[in-house]
Parts: structure tokens; sequence; C-alpha cells
């Protein structure tokens, strides 16, 4: 850990930073104008480095990902390396600036094969590289029991903490969710600062949020993260006011204004999560308008889920040419994106991209998620999107379908969309077609089995049912087109004198609209 310096500007740098923080909603928005915009090239042969670039360096994009104006936007907004390595506000580094760079991830394998703890490490590699870190080098110990103390053992811990040294590293990310206790036990002996999984993905959530929403949403989840590791931050400050280092509890400087300070901070806290409960539950409204809309007219809706970076946003994109952020980073997508589709026989449908899944995914961002995610519990069909061209892909079905468990959406009719195919093992595929029902096998960069969903998705979605036989005069042209390009089933359609004689299917609605031209079949 840095030295603090014990003078009366370091407390009252941390005073600003908690006001900083609880005034979140004046920041985020100066913020997005304020942001300096630095020359594309320039900024990203930057943020590459040679571990990122296995990640950050692939985006492929076919004619059917559209314009992509978020693509540029994020980047522009990736961190810069070097600017700080010091450590010099532990508040600003637990909460929403992590300001990771030079990385060394340590993970646990206490179960599973050696490969699976090997995946979920390279998985943590590439939620680094997401967040803007070069990531430097990568420890697995084996070990049944984490540590209560340090969580690796204080052997291990002293083993990273040289080659921390070494390299030069300022994080150690752990591939788990750490106790305070065992994160500050860790940081004792590492000598920089270390993250976990569950902080890093919220820090790569709250890069990526965009919409009013989601910033509000990942907020929340922040802070419930945030309050329960108070402690740490509060000793971390008595630190600076007394210069005291010691366990917990020790010496003069771990009480008094700093235990005060701890429950100002946690009432602030809570007031600021009750504010943002609130505002997100106020935002509800809306989205449940559009979807009762939907629901009104019965409009059939597919929703695309699937872990993160599987292809789902490619998938829309194919289906639709919505134009949505593809890219290959994790987690891409936060705001949920819905579009119009309609199947090769001429049914509409919504489809709508959601945020992507991972192991361990946060319960606080679940949670705070729950009212997005619910849109999916309500989807007549769930696209599950898998990326087939890791080697490993049931971990991720089985990931994704926890979460979908947890917020009832496992009654949903599903297709597993086996993505990625150009890329795939064959041995891969036919592994996963044996164990799963309903697959799909496609790629949305190459276009090969889209056609072949399409008809899937056409037969799984609840069809219009009410039959009608129309005479539809010619000087209501319009009618005809309307049936063309909605959602009705034409079953046959014959030219007469008086007008087109059509017998169709249709949905209530609509029905209700086309009375007048209805007659004896
Ligand atoms: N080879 C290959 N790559 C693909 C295919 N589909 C998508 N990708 C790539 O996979 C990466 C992730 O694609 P996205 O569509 O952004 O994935 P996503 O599931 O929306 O990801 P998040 O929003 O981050 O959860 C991008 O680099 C795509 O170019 C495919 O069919 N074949
Ligand atoms: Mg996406």
């Amino acid at each position: 850990m840095t030295e603090h310096k014990n003078t009366p500007e370091s407390s009252s740098s941390i005073d600003d930073t908690i006001a900083r923080i609880l005034a979140a909603d004046d920041a985020a928005k100066s913020a997005d104008e304020d942001f300096p915009t630095v020359e594309e090239p320039q900024r990203r042969s930057r943020i590459l480095g040679d571990q990122a670039r296995e990640l950050s360096g692939g985006d492929t994009h076919t004619d059917h990902d559209g314009d992509q104006y978020d693509l540029f936007e994020r980047r522009n907004l990736r961190r810069v390396e070097g600017l700080s390595t010091e450590l010099d506000d532990v508040t600003e580094v637990e909460y929403r600036q992590l300001r990771l760079e030079r990385v060394v991830l340590a993970g646990l394998w206490s179960g599973g094969s050696a490969a699976e703890a090997e995946y979920s490490l390279r998985e943590l590699a590439a939620l680094a590289a997401t967040a803007g870190s070069t990531v430097l080098d990568g420890f697995l110990q084996r070990r049944s029991t984490p540590d209560p103390g340090t969580f690796f053992g204080s052997g291990k811990a002293i083993e990273i903490k040289e080659a921390v040294a070494e390299l030069g590293a300022d994080t150690v990310v752990v591939d788990s969710e750490l106790a305070p206790s065992q994160r500050r036990g860790l940081e004792d002996i590492v000598k920089v600062k270390v993250i976990d999984r569950t902080g890093l993905i919220l820090d790569i959530f709250a890069q990526h949020a965009k919409s009013r929403e989601g910033k509000a949403q990942v907020e929340l989840a922040q802070l419930e993260y945030l309050l329960p590791r108070l402690r740490g931050w509060g000793e971390s400050m008595s630190r600076q006011a007394g210069g005291q280092v010691g366990g917990a509890g020790a010496g003069m400087g771990s009480r008094g204004p700093g235990e005060t300070k701890i429950e100002l901070d946690r009432r602030r806290i809570n007031t600021r999560m009750a504010k943002l409960r609130k505002q997100i539950a106020a935002m509800k409204p809306a989205r449940e308008a559009k979807r009762a809309n939907r629901k009104r007219n019965a409009v059939p809706s597919v929703a695309i889920a699937g872990y993160t970076n599987a292809g789902k946003s490619s998938l829309l994109n194919r289906l639709t040419d919505a134009g949505v952020l593809v890219e290959n980073a994790l987690f891409a997508t936060l705001d949920p994106t819905t579009r119009k589709a309609v199947t090769p026989d001429g049914i509409g449908y919504t489809l709508s991209d959601t945020v992507g899944f991972v192991r361990q995914l946060p319960t606080q961002l679940v949670e705070a998620f729950r009212s997005t995610l619910e849109e999916v519990a309500d989807a007549d069909l769930i696209l599950h999107v898998v990326d087939a061209s890791h080697p490993e892909p049931e971990g991720q079905i089985a990931a994704v379908r926890t979460v979908l468990a947890d917020v009832d959406a496992h009654q949903v009719d599903e297709i597993i969309v086996l993505n990625k195919a150009d890329a795939a093992e064959d041995h891969v595929i036919d592994r996963i077609m044996r164990r799963e029902p309903h697959v799909s096998v496609v790629s949305a960069h190459t276009g090969e089995g889209i056609a072949e969903l399409k008809e899937r998705i056409s037969a799984a979605i609840p069809r219009p049912n009410t039959e009608m036989e129309l005479l539809v005069p010619y000087d209501h042209g319009e009618i005809v087109s309307r049936l063309h390009a909605e959602d009705a089933e034409i079953l046959s359609s014959t030219y007469e004198e008086a007008g087109t004689r059509l017998s169709v299917r249709v949905r209530p609605t609509l029905a209700a609209e086309l009375q007048q031209f209805q007659v004896e079949s």
C-alpha cells in the first residue's frame, strides 16, 4: 500500500471523493460532455498490451453490423495506460475508478478440471482487458478451501508479491469474490491494490452503461457491493488520519473520527441507494407500457440471451440489420435494444438484444438488472446464443441458465443457437447437439444457418390464429399491402371482378379492423 501523508488535505480529499460519488448524476452528465476525444489510432495502440490483443484486436465486422456509431465513442472512453499508478485515494480505487493498468491475475483451483480453472482465468484476463488494463501474468493455486486471512495463504501471497514486484504490476485481480478482510489481508502482503472478480465486472458495467436506467442500475449495484466493504475503507482512512498501520481495530487511529465517518458514509450511501431504487422503479412504467402495448397487439417477442461475447448483437444485426454495437469485448451491450423483425412468411415479431451473462455474475448486478432481465422471462421465445468456437461452451450454457432460472425465465421456450460455426470445431458442435434438443448451428459472420434459424423462429412463435375470408375492393389496395407487410398469414389470394379475394390468418386486433371486408367462404 502506498504511504499516505498525514495532512489535512488528505482527509478533505476523501470528503471530496465521497461527495463526488454521491453526486454521481451530475458527474456522469458532465463526464459525457467533457471527456477529451483522442485520435482513434493513437488511442488504440496505447491501450493494447500484448496479452490484451487476443481479445481486443480481433474485431471483424460484417456488412450486417451496420454503422456502429457507438464503437468510436466506446473506444474514446477507454483508459489510457500510465496516467496514474499511485494509490493515493483508496475511496476512488474501491468505487468507480479502479484505474487498473498493469495487472497480475490470481485464481484458486479448488475443484473441477485443470482446464476449467484455466478457462476461468483466461476469462478473467479478457475481463481485465475489457476494463482497459494490460495483463502481465496469471497464477492458479491448487487449494481446496480459501485461506480465511489472505485467500491464497501467505506462502502463495508472497510468491504473488514477488511476481508483482518483478513485473512492475500495480494491481492484483483475484478470480473470485473476496471477503473484505481477505482483500485487506492480501493487500497487506502484495503491497499493491487487490480487486476481486465482482469489483472488476462492476467496473466494466460502470464504463459501459449508457442509458439513464442502465447507469442507475450499475450505480446501485456498485453501492450494494461497497456497503459491506466500508470497514476497509474506514481503516484506510484511519491510517491517513493517524498514520498507524496495524491489524483490525488496532491503535488510536482506527477509532474516533474514522468510525464516525464510516457511519456518516454509510448513511449517505443508504440514502443514495434509496434514491436510486426509486428512480429505477419510476423508469419501469415506461418500459412496461411498451411491453403491454406489444402484448395487446399480440406481437410475439423473441429475446436473444447468452454468455457475454457469444455474438448476440451480431445475431441481432444479421437477423434485422439493426446496426447494434458489436465488439470483441465482454459486456459490449448493456442496454437492451429491441428491433422489429419478420419471419420469411411475413409474421412480425420483436427481437431484443440483452446484456450478456458471465460465470459468477455478481448478485448485485442480477438484482439491479432484474427489471431488464425480466423482459427475457416475458418473451415468447429465447434464442440462447452460444459461442461454439469456445472449447467448452457447456459451462457457459449452465451459467446462463442459472441466471435465467433466477429471473423465472426457465419456462420460456428456448432454441440453442450455436454461433461462430465458421470458427468452431465439429466435435464441440456434435457434442452439444447430442445434449440439447433444440439446436441451430449458425454463423452471424458468414450467414450460414441463418435462413434455417429464421424458419425455426417462425415455427416457434405464436402465430396469428383468427381465420378470415376477405374480399378487398381494388381501391383499397393499401389493405392488401398491409396484409403483406404486417402480421398476417396469407393462405390464398385470387383476383375477382369486385376485388382481391383473400383467405388469411390474422391476430384479433387486425381482425376487428378487417371486419368490413369479411365475406362468407
Ligand atoms: N468468427 C466469428 N466471430 C463472430 C461471429 N459472431 C460474432 N463474432 C464476433 O464475436 C465478438 C462478439 O460479438 P458481439 O455480437 O458483440 O457479442 P455479444 O454477445 O453481443 O457480446 P456482449 O454484448 O459483449 O455480451 C465480435 O468480435 C464478433 O465479431 C461468428 O459467427 N463468427
Ligand atoms: Mg452485445
